[in-house]
């Protein structure tokens, strides 16, 4: 247990809170009381789709992908039952991943690391030791596909875990990839569009542990965002996650369903379907009780893979809205951003008021002073990413200078990674000197507070 009242901006892998069950939450646990989970929050109406038939049954088969159809354009979430994963492997994975965060540390310690990079990892926050908010999680996320490349790194205590979190990614791979065919076929773009893609894809196991927690309305598991995959497929023991219902922007918590398992759109979904699908804006909770364990398959294109707007997609009255990207672009990202103030999610460079419930305004500039330089970062932010801290660096960097304002990017959350611009030239520009630059900032931010949701 730990000291009451021990003060510490923020707490190493190893030494947190959650792992040393402190009977309080410190202060950088807390989070802004928009993002807390409110105990009134209601239960998401999310689809459960039942896949019996899925392959063997063309009635079927047409009914489940309308469904899907349905559930991700709405919600960009659904669970699944008779996903053809029996109780037994999905039991395994479960008392696996339990058995592994039961171990002392210094069994785990060999996979600490705050290296995002690093294809089997132990860590405690989403950027240990950097971020300034902390999340009440442990995890442990391993690469996972092909097996035979990756088995050997994972852990091999307990003496089981391989084989058990073995046999759970073998079946979810398969019952990804049969998912996203169906997704496929619901966008009309044919059953095996992404097949070979995903097969030589990435497949990332987030194997999440969240410690009860003393004071579960203070803190969060995981911080609102977007999972960067094309889909990703959650196994849990325990309810907790959150979803943000995109009809009227509130919370809402997932049921828990005995045997079923959670599907997420992620972004590289939405960047495929040039945004008819929307990536699941998600949060996780915690409680005071029970250790709640989670398995979440990130199923992507490969690490250098570039995900784009299917041609198909791309039409006069839905131009391309996306950058394309890579998981290393991704990952890229992650390590020099912090996450926890508003983690990424996929956004257009356009704007649509589907996304008014947290906006963040980035400028780019270009510094006028002899010969132009470009500087392609934010100048300001708006929302709970004020004191971005790129942003509050650009803006010293940049003082005295005049700005040239290339781009205005209204935003879910951080977002700058896949909104942020192939083309600087196709966005309007306006010449500001520092000062007139403070005037435009002021303007947006009343724009900005009378457009807030929440
Ligand atoms: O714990 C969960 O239910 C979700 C975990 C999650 O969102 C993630 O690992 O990206
Ligand atoms: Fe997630």
């Amino acid at each position: 247990m730990g000291e009451k009242n021990e003060s510490s901006s923020s707490f190493p892998i190893g030494k947190t809170a959650q792992e040393r069950r402190f009977s309080y939450v410190p202060e950088c646990y807390k989070v802004q009381p928009s993002l807390r989970a409110g105990s009134d929050s209601k239960l998401a109406d999310v689809p459960l789709i039942n896949l019996d038939g899925m392959s063997d049954d063309p009635t079927r088969r047409s009914i489940i992908i309308q469904e899907i159809a349905n559930a991700c354009r709405c919600y960009g979430f659904f669970q699944v039952i008779n996903h053809g994963i029996s109780q037994q492997t999905l039991d395994g994975a479960l008392s696996a991943a339990a058995d592994f965060f039961k171990l002392p540390n210094s069994a785990k310690a060999k996979f600490m690391s705050s290296d995002v990079h690093t294809p089997v990892r132990y860590g405690t926050s989403v950027r240990d030791g950097v971020d300034k908010v902390q999340f009440w999680r442990v995890f442990l996320k391993h690469y996972a596909h092909p097996l035979k490349d990756w088995i050997g790194l994972w852990p091999d205590n307990p003496h089981d875990y391989r084989e058990k979190m073995g046999e759970y990614v073998v079946a979810v791979q398969e019952l990804a990839g049969k998912i996203v065919g169906l997704v496929m076929e619901s966008l009309g773009l044919g059953p095996s569009y992404l097949s070979s893609k995903l097969d030589d894809g990435m497949q990332v196991m987030a194997v999440n542990c969240y410690p009860p927690c003393p004071q579960p309305e203070l803190a969060l598991g995981l911080p609102p965002h977007s999972d960067y995959s094309c889909l990703t497929v959650v196994l849990q023991n325990l309810s907790g996650l959150q979803i943000l219902d995109s009809r009227d922007k509130s919370w809402k918590a997932v049921p828990f369903i005995p045997g079923a398992l959670q599907v997420n759109v992620g972004d590289q979904l939405e960047v495929l379907s040039n945004g008819r699908y929307k990536s699941v804006v998600h949060k996780v909770t915690v409680n005071s009780e029970r250790t709640r364990i989670s398995v979440a398959g990130l199923h992507s294109l490969g690490m250098d893979v570039k995900m784009e707007a299917a041609p198909e997609m791309v039409d006069e009255d839905h131009p391309n809205g996306y950058r394309d990207s890579s998981f290393k672009d991704f990952l890229n990202f992650i390590a020099k951003n912090d996450l926890g103030e508003g983690r990424i999610s996929s956004t257009r460079s356009r704007f649509s008021d589907r996304d008014i419930y947290h906006i963040y305004i980035w400028m780019s500039a270009i510094r006028s002073a002899g010969n132009k330089e470009i500087i392609p970062g934010p100048i300001c932010c708006l929302g709970p990413i004020e004191s971005h801290p790129l942003a509050r660096a650009q803006r010293e960097r940049l003082m005295g200078c005049d700005y040239e304002v290339r781009v205005v990017c209204l935003c879910r959350f951080v977002s700058s990674f896949y909104s942020w611009p192939n083309s600087f030239g196709k966005f309007p520009c306006l010449m500001l000197s520092s000062s007139t630059c403070d005037l435009f900032v002021c303007l947006l931010r009343s724009c900005y507070s009378s457009m807030i949701v929440f």
